[in-house]
């Protein structure tokens, strides 16, 4: 499967891009080449992002060639196509490591490297924080120019926007080079992605056009004769500039963003000539160079490890449905008999399983692009018209809509329905994808109800539940991966809002979980029943609002109380702790502890070994427990009397 490497003589001789700028523009467009097939055959190995690294081969060469990085502050949008970038910055060796445990991030990351200015993973970043250094040099910071590199999926953010209009009015000089592959992790959808592709279409390459005085004369030599017919015809035209020109910028563009002489020349050009901000329009190819990947739908995207002869990714073996396609399935099942029912995503329709309810109800499936703040006020705007919008986000994306979620939906207590994937820590995607906040962001809003599901059969309640609840917005979370095996019912039953359920019975102390780390107490329970120590687990699924009956029995019934979840501190187990202090719960001589991710964030590995390091497998729990009740058992022991 791992192909033995085929030889690399010019990638062999840079450690760093200062190693670039002797080689002469021939060896560039082989250096690329090799980083191309370098790239493939780490990724092979690691899995990865490596549709999105492969369509910026030629971009990163030509722009640590041309720019001078690590003064040059170069930021990736979104910064999962940063393999290449990495290789040619002094990360080569390290590059087996990617995306595990104690190994390379997936993304930019600046404690990894100089070269990494800005550390991103959530989309639509880069031009806020290179106008940042823009404008910090312009302070007299020791900052060259700045570089922002951002996909056309990304750049359909409203926060691209808001830095674009910014960086026009500020005019300060930097680049912003659009990496334009017509792809996000889905084909791309709305007016602005057509409009890229009309400005590309209208002479892919030749058509090219710059504005008048700035840059154009100084490209090289083809390339400006199609850049000075191109801004004839489209000056010509009525509103002939094109949307970043009237935003304040110089576009150029379209040019081939796999042509290392078009690249080389622009960014020369553009890095000797600009004075205000530049926008640079590459025309790429997700997956270029690699034909399974440009020939796959999702142009490989994210892969697993893969066989580099076939592109036959190694799948692992599941052995339950994931929580995933549990929800998708069970949506489109709710969909098929309410007709209320709409669902949204933020560009992630695989990942969040709407693509299974889009191929039935394709009119009723919303991708509104990278755009996590519009989904939840369009969800609301729904809502108030009478429908059931399902919004399905993954955790740490909500993050974005979260004003949105206060103002728009639990303040005007709009029934949208909010289905929370990768809920927990995520695995190698690392601390920027981990669904750590959401509980504690949802469970202090007025109106609003929080569930997790113990397992896969909960989810399909969950989503049931969340159908017939019009009474203001709910939110269920479940994480990525897998379930956890159980009995699958045919159809969901709405739950009882605000009511737990007990799934084991003990005497000494009582697990209070939500959500799916339901399992691992329950292993817990196992480890110490064997040692005498009987566990009591209850699943609260409800952390707003919570089960106060079910709290207060296990209070009063147990010598201890231990809050579980797979979330941060101001989640369930604060919910519990308000609930208890407000009636005296605490003060009547009971262990109580709050079992929840620690109060740092966690780099990528796999979950179980994220978990780990969270001190949150069943050994720390069980560890917990016996822990506590011990100490507690020392405290309560009749006091020595004192030697005299
Ligand atoms: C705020 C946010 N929402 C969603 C995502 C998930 N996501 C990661 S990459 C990606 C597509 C980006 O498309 P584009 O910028 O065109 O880059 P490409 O992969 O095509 O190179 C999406 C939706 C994210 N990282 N951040
Ligand atoms: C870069 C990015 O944000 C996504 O591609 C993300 O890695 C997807 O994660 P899942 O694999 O959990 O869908
Ligand atoms: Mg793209």
């Amino acid at each position: 499967m791992s192909a033995t490497p085929t030889p690399k003589p010019i990638l062999d001789r840079v450690a760093s891009p200062s190693d670039m700028k002797s080689l002469t523009d021939a060896e560039l467009g082989r250096l690329a080449e090799e980083l191309r097939r370098e790239t493939i055959e780490v990724v092979s190995q690691t899995g990865g992002h490596l549709g999105s690294s492969l369509g910026v081969v030629e971009l990163t060469v030509a722009i640590h060639a041309v720019f001078d990085t690590p003064r040059d502050k170069l930021v990736w949008d979104v910064g999962h196509q940063c393999y290449p970038h990495k290789i040619l910055t002094g990360r080569r060796d390290r590059m087996l490591t990617l995306r595990q445990a104690n190994g390379l991030s997936g993304f930019t990351k600046r404690s990894e490297s100089e070269y990494d200015p800005f550390g991103a993973a959530h989309s639509s970043t880069s031009i806020s924080a290179a106008l940042g250094f823009a404008v910090g040099r312009e302070l007299g910071m020791p900052v060259g120019d700045t570089i922002a590199v951002i996909g056309d999926g990304s750049i359909t953010a409203g926060m691209a926007y808001e830095a674009l209009n910014h960086a026009g009015h500020l005019k300060s000089r930097m680049f912003v080079i659009l990496n334009d592959n017509d792809m996000s992790i889905a084909p791309p959808v709305g007016a602005l992605s057509r409009y890229l592709n009309d400005i590309a279409a209208k002479g892919p390459f030749a058509m090219l056009k710059a504005a008048a005085e700035g840059i154009e004369a100084h490209l090289p030599g083809p390339v400006r004769e199609g850049a000075r017919r191109a801004r004839q015809m489209v000056t010509g035209m009525p509103g002939g500039g094109t949307l970043f020109e009237e935003l304040g910028f110089e576009y150029v563009g379209p040019i081939d963003g796999h042509d290392m002489e078009q690249l080389l020349g622009t960014l020369r050009a553009a890095r000797a000539r600009a004075r205000g901000p530049v926008l640079i329009h590459a025309v790429t190819v997700k997956g270029k160079g690699y034909a399974p990947a440009e020939g796959a739908d999702d142009k490989y995207h994210g892969v697993a490890k893969f066989d580099i002869a076939t592109g036959a990714q190694v799948k692992s073996k599941s052995n339950a449905p994931s929580y995933t396609s549990v929800f998708g399935n069970t949506l489109t099942e709710e969909a098929a008999r309410d007709p209320r029912i709409v669902a949204i995503t933020a560009a992630m329709p695989g990942g969040t399983g709407l693509d299974i309810m889009a191929r039935r109800f394709p009119a009723r499936v919303f991708d509104v692009g990278i755009a996590e703040q519009h989904g939840v006020t369009f969800a609301a705007g729904l809502a108030a018209a009478g429908m059931r919008p399902f919004c399905a986000i993954y955790s740490s994306f909500l993050q974005r809509g979260y004003d949105q979620i206060v103002h728009d939906v639990a303040l005007q207590n709009l029934p949208v329905r909010f289905a929370i994937d990768r809920a927990g820590l995520v695995g190698q995607d690392g601390a920027t994808h981990a669904g750590a906040f959401d509980t504690a962001m949802l469970a202090n809003l007025p109106n609003m109800v929080v569930m997790a599901c113990g397992d896969e059969a909960e989810l399909v309640h969950m989503v049931a539940t969340a159908v017939e609840f019009d009474a203001g917005p709910i939110a269920f979370r479940y994480p990525r991966g897998e379930g956890a095996g159980v009995e699958m019912p045919s159809r969901g039953t709405p739950l009882e809002i605000g009511r737990g359920r007990v799934v084991r019975e003990g005497t000494d102390a009582a697990i209070l979980s939500f959500g799916a780390h339901l399992s691992e107490a329950l292993a817990a329970a196992e480890m110490l029943e064997a040692e005498g120590i009987s566990l009591t687990v209850a699943d609260a699924r409800f952390a707003k609002p919570l089960d106060t009956a079910l709290i207060d029995r296990l209070i009063d019934s147990h010598a201890g109380l231990f809050t579980l979840e797979q979330g941060s501190s101001g989640g369930f187990g604060a919910q519990v702790l308000h609930h208890l202090a407000a009636t005296g719960g605490l003060d009547r001589g009971r262990v109580v502890r709050t079992l929840m991710l620690p109060d740092k964030f966690i780099d990528q590995a796999s979950p179980a070994q994220m978990y780990a390091w969270a001190g949150l497998t069943a050994a720390d729990i069980a560890a917990s427990v016996r822990g506590a009740l011990a100490r507690d058992k020392v405290a309560r022991m009749p006091s020595r009397p004192r030697a005299v």
